[in-house]
């Protein structure tokens, strides 16, 4: 029998009602008497490691959860964590960077009605979890409503709808069917060769800008003087942002100049942003900006807090994103 580690982190999965709504309360005991025959088909051990709605972890819990699945990796075949549905692509991809060649399975799932609920999808994706977890591919994974997504590339796309989660410019992982679980080779990253050694550390100093029409410019003097490090900015489509009457170009100039490592996305969810398309993108581009590709906003905004938490070469950094490190951007096609 495989003998899989499930860590529990709280979200809605452990979630009871009380008066001030649904919190945390279901330890994992308790989830794993509710697994009834899954269970069987596993050597299970049980950790609770947090119980918290997953709108209050951050990057010291992402460090804690990283640090309790590098410990564990020798012990087990595979690992589940239960986690909250709201943050989930954001660990999932901070831990697809920290925990980069892992060898073994790390599969993050929650679900969108607790447990204890009658109707819960819980079970359904702890089934898909722990199967994915036996599965023997190393690697970070989501698994939810039957679907096995790649860390990196996983978004949270429903608030209520039991198909949370999308893989995003990238194959699914795997699937669950008649057939059974179907794995997708090429949706898999190519294995490092190099041992996986623990990268846990993190710079909190990343900002997020969805730009919207006539954004003020102004924005990157307030970050420069709160110490930001690093932004990533979800620009207009293929690669767009405003330089007439409030010059985004001159401030992304000054920002970088300035030490500021600067990310440009798209806010389209699906396919690859080019900056090189358009005259606005292109200037952004002279200014030294680094392209974010396919990436989704989650795996650009976590692997920039984790590039500057390995390096305070700016250099490096750009190298660091001018490559995919576990499956998170596609650098070498054109649209
Ligand atoms: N479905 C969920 O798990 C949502 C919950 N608020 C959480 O992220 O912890």
């Amino acid at each position: 029998m495989k003998k899989i580690l499930l860590l529990t982190t709280g979200g809605t999965i452990a979630s009871r009602p009380t008066e001030e709504g649904l919190v945390p309360g279901l330890d994992g005991g308790g989830m794993a008497a509710r697994l009834y025959g899954l269970a069987d088909n596993y050597s299970l051990t049980v950790r609770d490691l947090l119980s918290m709605d997953s709108s209050n972890i951050q990057p010291e819990e992402w460090q804690v959860i990283a640090r309790a699945v590098y410990e564990s990796r020798v012990d087990f075949d595979g690992i589940v964590i239960t986690h909250g549905t709201d943050t989930m692509a954001y660990t999932a991809s901070v831990l697809s960077f920290m925990l980069r060649g892992i060898e073994i399975p790390v599969v993050l799932t929650g679900s969108q009605l607790p447990i204890e609920h009658p109707l819960t999808d819980g079970l359904e994706n702890l089934r898909t979890a722990f199967a994915m977890a036996a599965g023997g591919v190393g690697g970070v994974f989501v698994a939810f409503d039957r679907k096995v997504i790649l860390g990196c590339r996983a978004v949270k796309t429903r608030t209520t709808g039991f198909d949370a989660f999308e893989s995003v410019n990238w194959p699914l992982a795997a699937q669950i069917s008649a057939a059974g679980m179907m794995l997708r080779p090429e949706a898999l990253p190519a294995a490092s060769g190099e041992p996986c050694i623990l990268r846990d550390a993190l710079c909190r100093d990343v900002f997020l800008i969805k730009l919207t029409p006539g954004l003020n410019p102004e924005i990157f003097d307030m970050l420069l003087s709160m110490h930001y490090r690093g932004v990533v900015i979800e620009a207009f489509g293929a690669g767009g942002l405003h330089f007439i009457r409030r010059d985004l170009i001159a401030k992304l100039h000054a920002a970088v100049q300035a030490g500021m490592a600067v990310v440009v996305c798209s806010q389209c969810l699906y396919e690859r942003s080019d900056f090189s398309l358009y005259q606005a993108g292109q200037k952004a581009l002279a200014e030294g900006v680094i392209q974010g590709y396919d990436m989704t906003t989650e795996a650009a905004v976590t692997k920039l807090m984790w590039s500057l938490g390995q390096t305070d070469d700016p250099e490096q950094v750009r190298a660091l994103f001018a490559r995919s490190l576990c499956g998170e951007v596609t650098v070498d096609k054109g649209i």
